[in-house]
């Protein structure tokens, strides 16, 4: 089991956002889709140990984010629908950063780097485009060894050459033994990936979708 979900509430305020009783993938590449406000931006911080909750959440059978914080962490990569980082950071610093953070192997930043065509690693954010800091995002999503990666929304803003880079990294990863969730209001159905099931956010919880 790659991911399970028990008893899980997540609110905001008064306003509950989330309540799925259980929830349980294997390996794959899982879509979650949704509505406008549907909850899956806040499903995903949840998920990726970004947000207070109750509730469990266990990570490779093993990782129980609440007893196991820093390896449920280390194993789980989230990449965010609309990426906000400090104007004055530059991506260089922020890819040396989470890759340290992530004990990232030596020459993948590298490899994100170029696949993915960021060439603008020493402009601070403030001054990149919107489609260069969603590409860093990406990046920072692949690096370390992740059980899962999460991509919120990934095709925004980002351009077709960065998009096929996309899609190849995600069957690399998944060819590796990566398990990925995915939000899109796009379909991926001619992209070539092979989703292994299909999951809608509704009345705060997953249901699988058997006709998409
Ligand atoms: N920090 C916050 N404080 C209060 N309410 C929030 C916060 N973040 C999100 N919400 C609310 O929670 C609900 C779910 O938002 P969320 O962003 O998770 O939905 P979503 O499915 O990702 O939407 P979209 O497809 O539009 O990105 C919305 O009603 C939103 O207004």
């Amino acid at each position: 089991m790659t991911l399970r979900i028990r008893d899980l509430h997540q609110r905001y305020g008064d306003l509950e956002i989330l309540s799925i009783a259980s929830w349980e993938i294997g390996e794959g590449i899982f879509w979650i889709q949704g509505e406008n406000g549907a909850g899956k931006s806040t499903l995903f911080r949840t998920i990726a140990g970004m947000l207070p909750y109750t509730g469990s959440l266990v990570l490779d059978g093993l990782y129980d984010l609440k007893k196991h914080p820093v390896d449920f962490r280390l194993r789980i990569n989230l990449g965010e629908a609309e990426p906000l980082y400090p104007s004055f950071l530059t991506p260089g610093d922020l890819i040396s950063f989470v890759a340290e953070a992530k004990k990232s192997p030596a020459g993948q930043s590298e490899m994100l780097i170029d696949a993915l065509g960021i060439n603008y690693l020493q402009t601070p954010f403030g001054s990149c485009s919107s489609g260069m800091v969603k590409k860093v995002s990406l990046a920072v999503s692949f690096l370390g060894k992740p059980s899962v990666i999460i991509l919120d929304e990934p095709l925004i803003t980002i351009d077709r050459e960065a998009r096929a880079a996309l899609f190849a990294l995600i069957r690399e990863y998944r060819a590796d033994g990566a398990t990925f969730l995915l939000s899109s209001h796009e379909a991926f159905r001619d992209e070539g990936l092979d989703v292994t099931e299909t999951f809608v956010l509704k009345n705060k919880t997953l249901s699988a979708v058997w006709d998409v």
